[in-house]
């Protein structure tokens, strides 16, 4: 299903461009109804226009008055700025979509003038590709026919679960901030691979199909995690050393100190903001 509406991204980052890169790759939107928007960086603009095809704009008072869908992808702390220079521009009818880490749905509601349906998300990079863990609520003035809207563009880039608002924190701690974690276990798993013998390029591919499986087969399993990685453990064999050692350093607290810390990192993020 195409969506024929006009969609404005305030912000030109990493996680707009993995979203832009998606919606298109998908031919979801056409590149000619979206435009791009961001504080200052020309280059990134230009960078933006020349790889998507999608317009890019300077002025984001001119950006956000053609838009349907106003898409904020600008970092927490330059949130308040970003709206107030907009507001005066904003129209009840057009839906704002968040992928902010940690800002409530009622903060971007109270920053606005009008009361204009607000979706908070929390996508991730993966969205590049197809394949990001996507998470939507509603803000208070959001209707079904926002929600389908907006579940339909995420489902472009991935898959989209419907969640309470007070479970975003936990959701972008998991699934938001979740890739960076494989990708920092793949940097470690390539060094390894590098220090026993292989090429760079061989790591590489190795470890990328060893984790494309690992993914793959834990979508098509009822197995436990735990059956899975006893299922490649044999008594006395190669794995049993390897999760010894894991074990030695205590990695499954490591990783559950982790997502705790960037769970609460995500509910900070929205108190800084409320309290000024
Ligand atoms: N990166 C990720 O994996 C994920 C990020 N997010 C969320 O996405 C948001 C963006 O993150 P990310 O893309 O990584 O950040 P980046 O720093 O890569 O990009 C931020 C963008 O916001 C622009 N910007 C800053 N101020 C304004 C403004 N007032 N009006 C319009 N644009 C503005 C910047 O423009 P300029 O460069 O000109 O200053 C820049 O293009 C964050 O809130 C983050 O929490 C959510 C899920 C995953
Ligand atoms: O690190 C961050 O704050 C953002 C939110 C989720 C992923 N990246």
């Amino acid at each position: 299903m195409q969506i024929n509406k006009q969609i404005t991204f305030l912000g030109a980052g990493s996680m707009a461009e993995a979203i832009i890169g998606g919606l298109i790759s998908q031919n979801i939107v056409s590149s000619r109804s979206i435009t791009v928007a961001n504080l200052q960086d020309q280059d990134r603009l230009a960078y933006i226009n020349e790889t998507y095809q999608v317009n890019t704009e300077s002025n984001r008072l001119e950006a956000v008055q053609s838009a349907d869908i106003i898409i904020l992808a600008m970092k927490p702390k330059n949130l308040q700025d970003a709206i107030s220079y907009i507001k005066e521009d904003v129209t009840e009818n057009q839906l704002i979509v968040s992928v902010i880490a940690g800002i409530p749905t009622t903060l971007i509601e109270a920053e606005l003038i009008t009361n204009n349906p607000v979706i908070r998300t929390m996508p991730n990079t993966s969205a590049k590709v197809g394949e990001s863990a996507s998470a939507i609520c509603l803000g208070k003035f959001a209707t079904d026919a926002h929600l389908l809207t907006v579940e339909t563009l995420f489902k472009a880039i991935g898959s989209v679960s419907l969640v309470e608002e007070e479970q975003m924190d936990a959701v972008t701690g998991v699934a938001g901030s979740g890739p960076a974690y494989f990708y920092y276990m793949v940097e470690a798993m390539e060094k390894a691979a590098c220090n026993a013998g292989l090429s760079k390029e061989q790591a590489h591919d190795l470890v990328t199909q060893t984790i494309v499986g690992v993914g793959k087969r834990l979508q098509n399993t009822n197995k436990t995690p735990r059956a899975l990685y006893q299922e490649v453990m044999s008594p006395g064999g190669t794995t049993e050393a390897g999760i010894q050692k894991l074990a030695e350093h205590h990695f499954q607290d490591a990783i559950q100190d982790a997502v705790g810390n960037a769970v609460n990192r995500s509910k900070e993020l929205g108190q800084v903001l409320s309290k000024n």
